[in-house]
């Protein structure tokens, strides 16, 4: 599903009212919504609705007559002086005729739900004074809420909590979810995300032409790489993995295994020769060949080879980058993970125009938030000013790469603009080697002839399942070996028959 800036979904809520259809219609729709939403969280009790000075307030007006025409016990409270509503928020307010209570946090009493309508889109600056105030008496009154469109103080695009933010038991919005819907903190303040239909035509979009969305199959459904009934082991593409010195040689495993159990036809690990035999002992399906030095590896893979990944216990320096400078000067789909991209920290430029100057190269950058400020230090987290969305964005055209930047709400964005976000990764999938396992599913897509960005958001969704699937007390081990059950959901989902 497609994800709108706020700027873009006011500019679908402007082409809906231009196609003709009054902007008021769609408050009232979404506070129809929200009092059906209402109605399923609290069957009875008292419902008390906090509004703003907004449209998002007008939404609450909207909802706080419809549920009171449905007989809700129903009280408002609104953060400004009724006479100075304007525009459909006034003619919600017209709507409302029961009193409306002043921005006292002593007045909330004890009500079975909350609807907080305080701010949604047009949340601009950090929230402070009354406003505040009331969020805190809210959190603190332990009531369920339903939030309005975001949970007010949530940043609709970044997802970041603008001074203070309302702890949502449930959020309604509208057409398309935000992205601040699903980075973090944003999520975790949303509780169940309910997207409703208002009567937005979905024709608007391609007026839009939004570039984020959020991470699942639908967006990447008619790359998926699908084996096919006359294929063979070579069809399906042949990853080499660099593995560690004689005591790093896990890693490079678990990204072997991985982009065996992804999809790849063949995988060899490049081992130095000190670490043949623990290799070897060690590997089963997946080959091993004696490899030191990066003319031996621009040997291996000038051959039938489609992918390699390189980092996972890679080891840091001069040797790691030779070999991904042979990996790019030998055109192969590139994973560039953890050690391969740390190797480039003292000048990073030096392996974004290796990557540019083939403007055919498949590479994908896989890091964490460290690695990434040693790539990119100006984007780094402790930039405040932009969303993990933008710093990514920023990374994957600095570096002609697809930059993939981990963690609970993973971030994918191609250097054409297009970026998604995950959030199907549980909790538990923080654990060691689970990077090493999303190189290798990655790389098993590359080395099949998927793009690079699908490539990522392919390996990015089947890792969060696997999390899903093997449960919490995982160790990486385990994602590989849950992947068929991941493989037979996801079929099962695109309706393909096994
Ligand atoms: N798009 C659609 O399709 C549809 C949208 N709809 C709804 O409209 C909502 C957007 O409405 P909106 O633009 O009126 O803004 P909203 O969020 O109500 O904010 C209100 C005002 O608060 C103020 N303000 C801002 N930050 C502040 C702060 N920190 N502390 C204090 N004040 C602050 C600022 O006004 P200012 O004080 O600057 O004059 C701002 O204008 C959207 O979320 C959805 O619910 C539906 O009705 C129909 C379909
Ligand atoms: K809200």
């Amino acid at each position: 599903m497609e994800l709108l800036t706020t700027d873009e979904m006011a500019r679908a809520d402007e082409l809906t009212i231009a196609d003709g259809t009054p902007g008021f219609e769609l408050m009232r729709a979404v506070g129809r919504a929200v009092a059906d939403a209402a109605n399923d969280l609290a069957e009875e009790g008292p419902i008390l609705v906090v509004a703003g000075r907004g449209n998002n307030g007008g939404d609450g007006f909207v909802a706080a007559a419809e549920l009171a025409a449905q007989g809700r016990d129903v009280s408002v409270i609104l953060l400004c002086d009724r006479a100075t509503l304007k525009g459909d928020a006034a003619l919600a307010a017209k709507g409302w005729k029961g009193e409306v209570l002043p921005c006292d946090p002593s007045l909330i009493g004890s009500p079975a739900l909350i609807i907080d309508a305080l701010f949604g889109a047009g949340l601009d600056r950090p929230v402070k004074g009354d406003p505040k105030v009331m969020i805190d008496a809210i959190n603190a009154s332990g009531v369920p809420v339903l939030a309005v469109d975001l949970p007010s103080g949530i940043n609709g695009n970044s997802g970041a909590v603008m001074g203070a933010a309302i702890l949502a038991t449930e959020t309604v919005t509208f057409f398309r979810p935000k992205p601040g819907h699903l980075l973090l903190p944003g999520r975790s303040y949303c509780g169940k995300l309910r997207v409703i239909d208002i009567g937005i035509n979905d024709g608007v979009l391609s007026r839009i032409g939004p570039k984020t969305a959020e991470n699942n199959p639908d967006l990447w459904q008619d790359a998926f790489p699908l084996p096919r009934v006359d294929g063979h082991k070579f069809t399906r593409g042949h990853a080499v993995v660099l593995s560690g010195d004689i005591a790093a040689t896990g890693a490079a495993r678990l990204s072997a295994r991985a982009a065996l159990r992804g999809g790849a036809g063949l995988v060899t690990v490049a081992s130095p020769r000190d670490a043949l035999a623990v290799n070897a002992a060690a590997l089963t399906a997946v080959m091993v060949r004696p490899i030191d030095t990066a003319e031996e590896f621009a040997g291996l893979i000038g051959g039938k080879v489609n992918a390699c990944i390189i980092g996972p216990g890679a080891g840091i320096g001069a040797r790691t980058a030779g070999f991904v400078k042979a990996g790019l000067a030998a055109k192969r789909s590139l994973v560039l993970d953890a050690d391969a991209l740390t190797s480039f920290a003292d000048a990073p430029d030096r392996l974004f125009d290796l990557i540019k100057a083939d403007p055919e190269a498949e590479v994908v950058l896989t890091p964490h938030e460290g690695e990434f400020s040693r790539l990119f230090s100006d984007l780094s987290e402790e930039s405040e000013t932009q969303s993990k969305l933008d710093r990514v964005a920023a990374a994957a055209k600095r570096s002609g790469a697809v930059v993939l930047l981990k963690g609970p709400d993973t971030v994918v964005a191609s250097p054409d603009g297009r970026a998604a976000i995950a959030s199907n990764a549980p909790p538990w999938l923080a654990t060691a080697g689970s990077g090493d396992v999303l190189a290798g599913l990655i790389g098993a897509s590359l080395t099949q002839g998927v793009p690079a960005y699908e490539a990522a958001c392919i390996g990015v969704w089947m890792h969060g399942e696997a999390g899903s699937e093997a449960g919490p007390g995982l160790i990486a081990e385990d994602l590989t070996e849950v992947m068929p059950a991941v493989f037979r959901r996801l079929y099962d989902r695109l309706g393909i028959p096994y």
